[in-house]
């Protein structure tokens, strides 16, 4: 049993907002606690915090099986937890890739034993990854999936991506794509602009995400089904999704939180730290994403937690791997960005990294429900750290926010009422 006393209750799914108490019964949040009950609760002082559902990331790579030197499970949910994350859904990029019930079925073995929070697995669209050919979708979600994408790829044939939008429709699965054609990416490794002219590298045009995203809105709207816009980052793209909404067309996206903090002008050293896909824009792209998570255009906020060993990354710009890890610093640099900056409420910025993403991804978390598992993130708005990549829980070290004094620290992660972080330490 779990008494949580006097902290500020924030839980947008149902509007509440208020200081009091949280209660939960066997990993369940209830109502109240009888006096007996509360004689043999835990009692945790929640005083100055504030106390809000377990953060949900719909986007992280966890890298197992395949890759488990940069991060496996076991480490991934670990840095998870310490994020006040309790539920996140990890991409099918992994090696083997996820375009079988075999390896979900093998994920989902291995977070039963070692997953310290509650991991979702998604399934790959296409065979391989490749775009060519359906992957068994049917048998995916029998495996457990709980969402089809190719991420880190996009699907090129319109046909293909026809085909499994309708698949998933019958399915009942969110599809989520990310969106950027092929041919105008070849070899880029940067935003096309004034930076990549300075630079000297080869440029990712916007127009390569803009194209699929209006390419998506058409399919959805022939189809009927939804189709979700994984991590944007262009200017056009959140304009082409607001009049999509507009017109009743069933299509959301997300923002990560680099792409609302960073900018192509950070790349001036070549540090490859700053090195994604989709590549960071300008300052008018970034306003516009915060503007569409402001709108609600943008639906969520998820990290695209991407792990790579510095090896890899201690290369050329040209060469380095695409991909910046977040998890543990996501919800202090989304609150600066965010809050801190008097765009957004504290509701309004959990809701973005709670019930909105899980109600994407049709799962059950993200609130604080009576009934719902006592998922529960504990964090100080307004205390200061500095983000020190070395202390993280994740096996890499590829974040960009290194040496940045960052504001709101989470100081206790509980799944299923029991207490998996403490703020210092993982306790599971
Ligand atoms: N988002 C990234 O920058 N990297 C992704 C793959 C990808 O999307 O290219 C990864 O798995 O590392
Ligand atoms: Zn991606
Ligand atoms: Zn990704």
């Amino acid at each position: 049993m779990l008494w949580i006393t006097g902290g500020r209750i924030i839980d947008p799914a149902n509007k509440r907002d208020e200081t009091g108490d949280l209660y939960s019964v066997d990993g369940v949040l209830v109502e109240q606690l009888d006096d007996t009950q509360k004689k043999a609760a835990t009692k945790i002082d929640a005083n100055g915090l504030v106390v809000a559902p377990g953060l949900v990331d719909i986007h992280v790579h966890f890298r197992d099986p395949g890759q488990t030197h940069k991060e496996d499970i076991a480490s991934g949910s670990r840095s998870a937890a310490a994020g006040g994350f309790t539920t996140v859904v990890c991409m099918p990029n992994t090696s083997p890739v996820c375009d079988n019930a075999g390896t979900i079925q093998r994920i989902m073995d291995k977070v039963a034993r070692e997953s310290i929070i509650n991991i979702y697995p998604t399934g790959c669209l296409t065979i391989g990854m490749d775009g060519e050919q359906l992957a068994p979708t049917g048998q995916l979600k029998k495996a457990g999936v709980v969402a089809v994408t190719d991420d880190g790829k996009c699907v090129q044939s319109n046909e293909i991506m026809r085909r499994a939008v309708e698949y998933a429709k019958m399915l009942d699965l969110p599809i989520m794509d990310h969106c950027q054609d092929a041919s105008l990416t070849q070899g880029a490794v940067m935003n096309e602009g004034e930076w990549s002219l300075r630079l000297g590298l080869r440029g990712w045009p916007k127009a390569a995400e803009d194209i699929i995203v209006a390419r998506n809105v058409i399919l959805a709207e022939l189809t009927g089904a939804h189709i979700h816009m994984q991590h944007v980052s262009s200017a056009n793209s959140v304009d082409i999704l607001r009049r999509a909404i507009a017109r009743g067309i069933s299509v959301s996206g997300e923002a990560s939180p680099h792409h609302i903090e960073f900018t192509d002008a950070d790349l001036k050293d070549y540090n490859t730290v700053y090195k994604m896909n989709p590549p960071l824009r300008t300052d008018a792209d970034k306003e516009a994403l915060i503007e569409g998570l402001c709108d609600g255009t943008l639906a969520c906020i998820a990290t695209d937690h991407a792990p790579h060993s510095p090896d890899e990354k201690d290369r050329e710009f040209d060469t380095a791997p695409f991909g910046i890890i977040g998890l543990e610093n996501s919800l202090a640099s989304s609150l600066g960005t965010l809050y801190h900056s008097g765009r957004l409420s504290l509701s309004e910025v959990i809701a973005l990294m709670t019930h909105k993403g899980a109600e994407l991804c049709k799962l059950d978390a993200g609130t604080l429900s009576a009934g719902a598992d006592a998922d529960i993130c504990l964090f100080d708005p307004d205390e200061e750290w500095t983000v020190d990549p070395k202390q993280f829980f994740s096996k890499s070290r590829n974040c960009p926010w290194e040496g940045q004094t960052l504001k709101g620290k989470v100081k206790s992660t509980f799944v299923a009422g029991t207490q998996v972080y403490d703020g210092t330490s993982i306790s599971a």
